[in-house]
Formats: C-alpha cells, sequence, structure tokens
C-alpha cells in the first residue's frame, strides 16, 4: 500500500496493530511503533488491516526504545518494508547520514515504499536557522522531512509554523510538529502550512510523544481548520 504524502496523512500512531479498525474512522495511516512492540515481525505477518503503515523503529537517542545494535534496528526496517501493508518507512536522518542507514533507505526505496527522514529534539525547539537547516536536510534525504521538536512557549511554536511555511514555500515536503503543552496546537495549526503527516494514538492514554491529541481530536481540528 502506497503512502507518497503529497496531501496530508493522519497517523494512529501505536504499537498494538489491533488498533487499526479502531483507527479507520479517523486515520489515513496506522505508524506502527516497532520499537513498543513485543513481535514485531509477528504482527506484521497477522496485519490484514485496510490502512496503509508507517514503519517506525525508533532510536533511543531520539525518544525510542529499540534494542539491538544500530544495524540491526534499521535491518528490521529494511524487513518491514518487504510487507505490502508497509508504504512508508522512518529512519532518523543521523541514521541516513550513515553508509548504514543510506543503504538501508535504498533497499526501502527499491521496495516502492516512501522514506520518511526524521529528527527529534525533545528539550528543546533550534533557533531559526538550525531548524531552516534541518527541514532542509531532513527533506533532502526523504521523501518527507520530519521534525519533532519541543516548544516551552509561544516563541518556540510560531518558530515551528514559520519554518514549516518556509521548507513548504521552497518545496520541501515536510512534516512537523512542536511537541509539549506549548506546542499542541501546532499538530493541528502546522498542516496550514504544509505540514504532511499528523500523529495521534487511537487510545489518549497511549501517546507515543508529549502533547499529542487522540486521533479523534486531532482529525476533527485539522478538519475543522482545513488542513486535509
Ligand atoms: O516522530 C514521530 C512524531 C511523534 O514524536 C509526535 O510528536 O507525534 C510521535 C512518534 O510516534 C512519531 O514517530
Amino acid at each position: 500500500m502506497e503512502l507518497e504524502f503529497d496531501e496530508f496523512v493522519l497517523a494512529a500512531a501505536t504499537a498494538d496493530l489491533t488498533d487499526e479498525p479502531a483507527a479507520r474512522d479517523h486515520a489515513d495511516a496506522v505508524e506502527f511503533r516497532l520499537d513498543l512492540a513485543a513481535d514485531p515481525l509477528v504482527a506484521l505477518d497477522d496485519y490484514d488491516g485496510e490502512l496503509p503503515l508507517i514503519a517506525t523503529n525508533r532510536d533511543p537517542a531520539e525518544g525510542g526504545e529499540a534494542e539491538g545494535s544500530e544495524a540491526e534496528r534499521l535491518e528490521a526496517l529494511a524487513t518491514a518494508s518487504d510487507y505490502d501493508a508497509v508504504g512508508a518507512v522512518d529512519i532518523e536522518l543521523a541514521s541516513l547520514r550513515t553508509s548504514v542507514g543510506a543503504s538501508v533507505a535504498e533497499t526501502v526505496r527499491e521496495n516502492g515504499v516512501s522514506v520518511i527522514a526524521s529528527a527529534h529534539d525533545f528539550e528543546e525547539t533550534p533557533h531559526a536557522s538550525r531548524l531552516d537547516d534541518l527541514l532542509a536536510a531532513a527533506a533532502d534525504h526523504g521523501d518527507v522531512g520530519k521534525a519533532a521538536v519541543t516548544a516551552t512557549d509561544r516563541d518556540d511554536a510560531l518558530r515551528v509554523l514559520s519554518a514549516t511555511h518556509a521548507a513548504t514555500e521552497r518545496g520541501d515536503r515536510v512534516a512537523t510538529m512542536a511537541m509539549g503543552e506549548a506546542g499542541q496546537h501546532t499538530r493541528a495549526v502546522a498542516p496550514l502550512y504544509g505540514s504532511k503527516i499528523g500523529y495521534a494514538p487511537v487510545d489518549p492514554d497511549e501517546a507515543t510523544a508529549p502533547g499529542q491529541y487522540d486521533l479523534a481530536t486531532l482529525a476533527d481540528l485539522v478538519e475543522r481548520l482545513g488542513g486535509r
């Protein structure tokens, strides 16, 4: 199942693929967090859902819980891209800048699967020029360049929206969100400035990042604001 991100994609973020039926009313895809799942490849074998999957195996250095070596972590994503249900794979920009990461991205693309080049900052929002450079680099390495940073005030949130708009204006395909309470509204507003992916848990108690709305709420907000 292809995922090309020409339009906004709302992803139900989960470690449990049996959540998929409950996501169908609001989500365009399911982000499957392999790093949070008990037996991810068994879950992929058993998946018979309708929504395409984004496979993520988050690096512990960027807030994830993937185990094993970097090569094993990335290899699991290459394996995931072999499944027809997987339409995109999330690989951290830092990994894409290594030979192993670049090789896995090549395998993923050979399987007809999109690459989301992601970068995360759980401490702060970079200053404007750094954020611009980060989004440009991510968009250069991936089919979508993603930055999930942490806002502590309204200035941070505005910087994320401004960077999103600037990236979109220069023709880069990006996905952005400002994590945390101060950035929560950016999850609904960033799509208006060109952000192509939003993430929300089906169950509010199963958030995969700080400040996420639940799926139904984010779907409604983005719809009402005109972001999809
Ligand atoms: O990178 C992201 C974005 C995210 O961290 C968020 O802030 O919604 C949620 C993660 O599951 C996903 O892989």
